[in-house]
């Protein structure tokens, strides 16, 4: 397999060619337009003028996009870096990526070779390129064979080197701490950590994963049954025996499972071991590890280290966060169509188009006279559909950032219009206190549940009033901060008697004279609630009459309130009523109705992978417009590179070490 990146510097714009066979290195360009600093400036009247154009119409991309992004400002639940987490369920995805399995029959080979070759260099590189801020490309590029001399030296008996004192400073000279996340550990590391976290549950597993991961996991591992002395395990089977510290002191009964390069998750050789869940065995065992050699891994470190040998791109290795972090199986299902290639699919297909462009241009460049003319129209369509496909990953991502960050919605209102009763029925849960006296909530309750598959964090608060009990106060001053600070506010009235004076009061302390109002505290959009609909057409006790069915009623409102909230929705908490409309409303607000009907997207990009596909998109427009006012060829290339070039930072092909560290530090533990 070949390495996944390969040095370059920040900056450079050498692309690697992909065929649907594979990515390799593109054939150097021509002299005449190799580098960008090589070719002609840029600061010509006529482009200038016509590259405001494409810069306007991108603008309006990119603002289109960091619009729906900036609706929800809030941080992903996903678990912290600094704790392990539970990733049991991403065993199966990592299966599916790396085709391991256990099966008995699965050949065994000379342990310790490295058929992904390629790392070690690659690390050397990066250590090199410390001072440099160096950044990645060009999978495939011929350092890739540097490894070679372990083929022939499987060197993984118990005397090996050991190897994992993690010093982690080799090549560190010039860089700041704030790069040295995960780019600067010394290539030989054997890393290990516990993979499924220290909660409680009847296994947990250790992981392995580098040159010397076999001779340290037997340096621990004592098989049972008939195994003896001389014993070595094959690939890709399972062996039950006890898990020992340096003085052969029993810590567990573990199954131990190898999975040798290239068949592993990281393309390393890999060894886990499956230990009694709780913690504490598995904590013992990952102690006798790291004394055995190993280094505790860092955050989303093998899951880097499949990236750099080439498992996986980087945006499959992104998906592999999301799906461990995923709150719905909708995000799950979006998380899941990613690490099987669905984003990095369609870029390296808009990539492929953009090679072959600029393998015509660039002929041309050089072999003018023996090539027919450039056919103008049939390149200016083949331009409009690379940017075609890039503005439909481009509408992904609004449902992407849904469902990967959720929203928080606050529901207000003044005391006793059934708040509580709207959140237990719509979480189908008794999760809130229910009486009928006015001031039951006193603090802010949360309660989760997904709609349309979006993950909602539901907010329950006091209701507002003005009350001399100082309890109550302090709950109505935190009823209000927490619909500031919501993505969606929602207020519920009482349906039956309509809206109120209190409720204007509600809402003058909330939204001031309206959204934008110097008063105004509210950030996010607004839902009406009008509640107890049940009661409402059933008129005074005794009078006989039935209660209305009509939903769609409208509810008398001020005419700041009518601005102010984009839906009304009728519902009856007691009877559960109400509330398929109040997910369809919701959805219908936050920007993704679709997820409403079809409960999920297939891939989404994120947030990083759009910002680098409208600086592709951008790049496209420019080299539209060279074409149009009859450019010379070199300004053509140097667009088309420049998109190349963002569509390689998507699939990782191109990329800078700092958003490495940047993607792979928000990884858990263990992953
Ligand atoms: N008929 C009818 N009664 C409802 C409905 N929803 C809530 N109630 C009743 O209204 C009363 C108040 O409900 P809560 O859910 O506690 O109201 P709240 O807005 O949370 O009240 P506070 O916590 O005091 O702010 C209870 O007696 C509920 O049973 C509804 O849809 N129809
Ligand atoms: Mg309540």
């Amino acid at each position: 397999m070949a390495p996944r990146a390969a040095l370059r510097s920040t900056g450079a714009t050498h692309t690697s060619a992909c065929t649907p066979a594979g990515c390799g290195p593109l054939p150097p360009p021509p002299a005449r337009a190799a580098a960008p600093a090589a070719a002609p400036s840029r600061a010509r009247a006529p482009a200038s003028a016509s590259r405001s154009r494409g810069a306007a119409c991108s603008a309006v991309l990119l603002g289109q996009l960091t619009a729906s992004l900036a609706a929800q400002p809030r941080a992903a639940p996903s678990c912290s870096h600094h704790r392990p987490c539970a990733s049991a369920s991403a065993a199966a995805a990592e299966a599916g990526s790396c085709g391991a399995s256990t099966s008995s029959t699965a050949p065994s080979r000379p342990l310790g070779r490295w058929a992904a070759g390629g790392r070690r260099h690659l690390a050397t590189a990066l250590a090199a390129s410390a001072a440099t801020s160096a950044s990645f490309s060009a999978p495939g590029r011929p350092g890739g064979a540097a490894n070679s001399d372990d083929e022939d030296s499987p060197n993984w008996g118990p005397g090996g080197s050991g190897s994992g004192s993690g010093s982690g400073s080799d090549g560190e000279g010039g860089r700041s701490a704030s790069s040295s996340v995960l780019l600067t550990t010394k290539d030989e590391d054997t890393i290990s950590s516990i993979i499924t976290g220290l909660s409680a549950g009847s296994v947990s597993i250790i992981r392995l994963s580098g040159t010397e991961a076999v001779p340290i996991a037997l340096k621990a591992f004592r098989p049972g049954g008939r195994y003896r002395l001389g014993w070595a395990p094959a690939s890709h089977r399972v062996y039950y025996g006890t898990a020992v510290d340096g003085d052969e002191a029993v810590l567990d009964e573990v199954l131990l499972l190898v999975m040798l390069s290239p068949r592993s998750y990281t393309a390393e050789d890999v060894v886990e071991f499956h230990c009694h869940g709780g913690g504490v065995c598995a904590a013992r065992v990952q102690r006798a590890l790291i004394e055995a050699g190993a280094r505790p891994a860092k955050p989303g470190e093998f899951t880097l280290r499949a990236f750099l040998n080439g498992r996986l791109d980087l945006a499959q290795a992104e998906s592999v966060s999301e799906l461990v972090g995923a709150r719905t199986a909708a995000a799950a299902d979006s998380a899941l169509a990613g690490l099987r290639g669905g984003v990095g699919g369609a870029v390296s297909d808009m990539r492929r188009q953009c090679l072959e462009l600029l393998a015509e241009l660039e002929a041309r460049l050089d072999f003018d006279e023996d090539l027919p003319l450039i056919d103008v129209p049939a390149l200016k369509a083949q331009i409009e559909a690379i940017q075609a496909g890039i503005e439909q990953a481009l509408r992904t991502a609004r449902a992407g950032s849904l469902l990967r960050r959720g929203l928080q919605v606050a529901i207000v209102g003044r005391p006793n219009v059934g708040k509580s009763s709207l959140l237990n029925a719509w979480t189908n849960s008794e999760r809130a206190i229910v009486t009928e006296i006015a001031g039951t909530t006193r603090d802010v309750l949360e309660a989760q549940l997904s709609v349309g598959g979006v993950p909602v964090t539901l907010l329950d608060t006091a209701g507002i009033r003005d009350s001399t009990d100082v309890v109550e106060r302090i709950g109505v001053e935190r009823s209000q901060a927490a619909a500031a600070a919501a993505d969606v506010v929602i207020m519920v009235v009482d349906g039956a008697e309509g809206w109120t004076d209190a409720d204007s009061e509600i809402y003058r302390s909330l939204w001031g004279d309206g959204p934008g109002s110097s008063g105004c505290r509210v950030r996010g959009p607004a839902l009406l609630v009008a509640n107890k609909d049940d009661l409402r057409a059933a008129g005074p006790a005794g009078s006989g009459a039935t209660a209305s069915t009509d939903e769609q009623a409208p509810l008398p409102l001020p005419v700041l309130a009518r601005e102010t909230f984009s839906a009304t929705v009728r519902t009856s908490a007691s009877r559960r009523k109400g509330l398929e409309s109040l997910d369809t409303a919701l959805l219908a607000l936050a920007g993704a109705p679709q997820l409403a009907d079809s409960g999920g997207v297939s891939w989404a990009v994120n947030e990083r992978q759009a910002e680098a596909l409208v600086r592709s998109h951008e790049a496209l427009m420019r080299l539209s417009e060279s074409v149009g006012a009859d450019l010379p060829l070199d300004f053509w290339t140097i667009d088309l590179r420049a998109a190349l070039l963002a569509l390689g930072e998507v699939s990782g092909d191109e990329v800078a070490e700092e958003v490495l560290d940047n993607v792979f530090s928000r990884f858990c533990i263990g992953k």
